[in-house]
């Protein structure tokens, strides 16, 4: 059992609330309205923009080689995933400069500042478990979504789940569950995993409010909220 498999465990179905939620579900079959997809690339944009200053937090924070290591494999694969962001969005006709002027809604904000806040008043520990939701998460859903791409040829969220499905990105995940194991090493008592858990937890509850935001962006009955347009 590693520290990753744990936290997993005792958050319980927080967990599948994240990554079998109903957006990842209907992207699966393909049955996601574009326009919720849409709307989700657009803040994940934002989001990846500031989990890369969360990555380069982690490498402020490391006092070892191996952990600016991860730090700088967390970065790179944040980067990397922007080249999917910024290629679907031009197909869209979205040119960069209105990705880089669009609002980030308040699910975006509130799970990357609760990550870059853990990482502030905590240590490389408490970051790298609040930012393992995302890479694990994503991970687990790329291998759950991949057959449906064997499925159909012509799946819509192909260039998606092949991101996600991608050894490249699996090496990092699972790169990243070593290393937490590794920070763990020196003992981690009853109380430092009851916050970790509680880290881990808020995380992935964060995680699924960032699908059901796209959800409910796109929903024909959402009311007209001004402050959640997403372009400034
Ligand atoms: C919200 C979210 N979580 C995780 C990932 C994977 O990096 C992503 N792109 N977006």
């Amino acid at each position: 059992m590693t520290l990753f498999d744990d936290l997993t465990r005792a958050i319980g179905s927080q967990w599948t609330d994240y990554t079998e939620h109903e957006f990842v579900r209907r992207l699966g079959e393909g049955a996601l309205p574009l326009p919720a997809f849409q709307d989700y690339l657009v803040q994940d944009y934002l989001f990846l923009i500031q989990f890369a200053r969360a990555n380069a937090l982690a490498a402020f924070k490391s006092t070892s080689l191996a952990d600016l290591e991860q730090a700088a494999a967390g970065l790179s694969a944040i980067l990397h995933e922007t080249g999917l962001h910024r290629r679907l969005t031009a197909g869209w006709g979205i040119a960069p400069e209105q990705l880089d002027a669009a609002r980030e809604k308040q699910g975006t904000v509130a799970y990357t500042r609760f990550v870059l806040d853990c990482g502030m008043s905590g240590d490389l520990l408490d970051l790298q478990v609040a930012l393992a939701p995302c890479t694990m998460g994503y991970a687990e859903i790329g291998r759950a979504l991949a057959p449906a791409l064997e499925a159909d040829p012509r799946h819509p969220y192909r260039d998606w789940i092949a991101e996600y499905a991608d050894e490249g990105f699996q090496a990092t995940a699972r790169a990243a569950i070593r290393r937490l194991d590794e920070l763990g090493a020196d003992g981690i008592g009853p109380r430092r995993f009851a916050r970790l858990a509680e880290i881990f937890g808020a995380a992935s509850r964060l995680e699924a409010d960032f699908w059901q935001q796209a959800l409910n962006a796109a929903a024909p009955s959402a009311p007209a909220d001004p402050s959640q347009k997403e372009t400034a």
